[in-house]
């Protein structure tokens, strides 16, 4: 039977992580000794930004996603003034950090991390959950290295250095800067401009105001750097998913097909 978790389930660690709607934990259920991370949501902020029902179909689609890739939700309970969320630990933090850490992914290192998103968003695709908010600061890595998709779509002040709001802007897809509907597509502009930013440690509409970020979006004014230098292949699966048209752009099938992730992806162990 679902049993009721309460907050004296709990031994409460260090904060993880803090956003406009709540902090993050890790947290040690008592009794089996297991380490979560436990996400804490003040009610007041629900009320006062009326996203309540935002968060009951967050954690519906959380709670039903269950994929390597993709941070669990193992339940939640609330008390008077918060919403607990109960979720996977990630051991290794911020992929983000990493990023920063070591400047720039190798092809090898970058062809994994798209690979294993490409197969979160094709399991979110097939259970018409869209438009994982998949930046880098909401991708996070578990004791493994392996790349797990941390997303509950809150905007969050991430300690990072990083202006979490200008990095916002460099993940939109056309449609979305025009506002035009959106569909499944948007995620495979997200994933170029991921691939992009993982080998050259930037993203590649990045300007100094968001104005300049729009145009860059909008006119795909898309170049490839002398440093590093990057293979023919990683270049041409950007440009085949940084395209205008959400019809023309490749396919998540088509991704795990790409000579790029068949020749630099590791197809064993992290990625599964
Ligand atoms: C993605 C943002 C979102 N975060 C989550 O939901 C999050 C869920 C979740 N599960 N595990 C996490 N782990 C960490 O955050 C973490 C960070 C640093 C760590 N290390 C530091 C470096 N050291 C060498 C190794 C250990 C280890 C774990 C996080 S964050 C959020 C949303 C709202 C408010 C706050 C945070």
């Amino acid at each position: 039977a679902k049993r009721d978790w309460s907050i004296n389930d709990f031994e409460i660690g260090k904060p993880l992580g803090r956003g406009k709607f709540g902090r993050v934990y890790v947290a040690r259920e008592i009794k089996s000794k297991y380490v979560i991370a436990l996400k804490v949501i003040f009610k007041e902020q629900l009320e006062k930004y009326k996203i309540h029902h935002q968060l009951r179909r967050e954690m519906e689609i959380q709670i039903s996603l269950k994929h390597p890739n993709i941070l669990r939700l193992y339940g939640w309970f609330d008390d008077a003034e918060h919403v607990f969320l109960i979720l996977e630990y990630a051991h290794n933090g911020e992929l983000y950090k990493e990023l920063c850490k070591r400047g720039h992914f190798s092809e090898r290192q970058a062809a994994t991390y798209i690979l294993c998103l490409t197969k979160a968003l094709a399991y979110c695709h097939e259970k018409h959950v869209i438009h994982r908010d998949i930046k880098p600061e909401n991708l996070l890595l578990d004791h493994e290295g392996r790349l797990k998709i941390a997303d509950f779509g809150w905007s969050v002040q991430s300690k990072s250095k990083r202006q979490t709001m200008c990095g916002t802007l460099d993940y939109l897809a056309p449609e979305m800067v025009e506002n035009k509907s959106h569909d499944h597509a948007v995620d495979n502009w997200t994933l170029g401009i991921l691939c992009y930013e993982f080998l050259y440690g930037a993203p590649p509409f990045e300007a100094e105001s968001q104005e300049d970020t729009f145009k860059r979006i909008r006119n795909v004014d898309l170049n490839f750097p002398h440093a590093p230098l990057i293979s023919k292949n990683a270049k041409n699966l950007i440009t085949r998913l940084l395209v205008k048209d959400s019809s023309k752009r490749l396919s998540l099938q088509k991704i795990m097909e790409h000579p790029w992730i068949k020749e630099n992806a590791n197809h064993m162990g992290v990625c599964q």
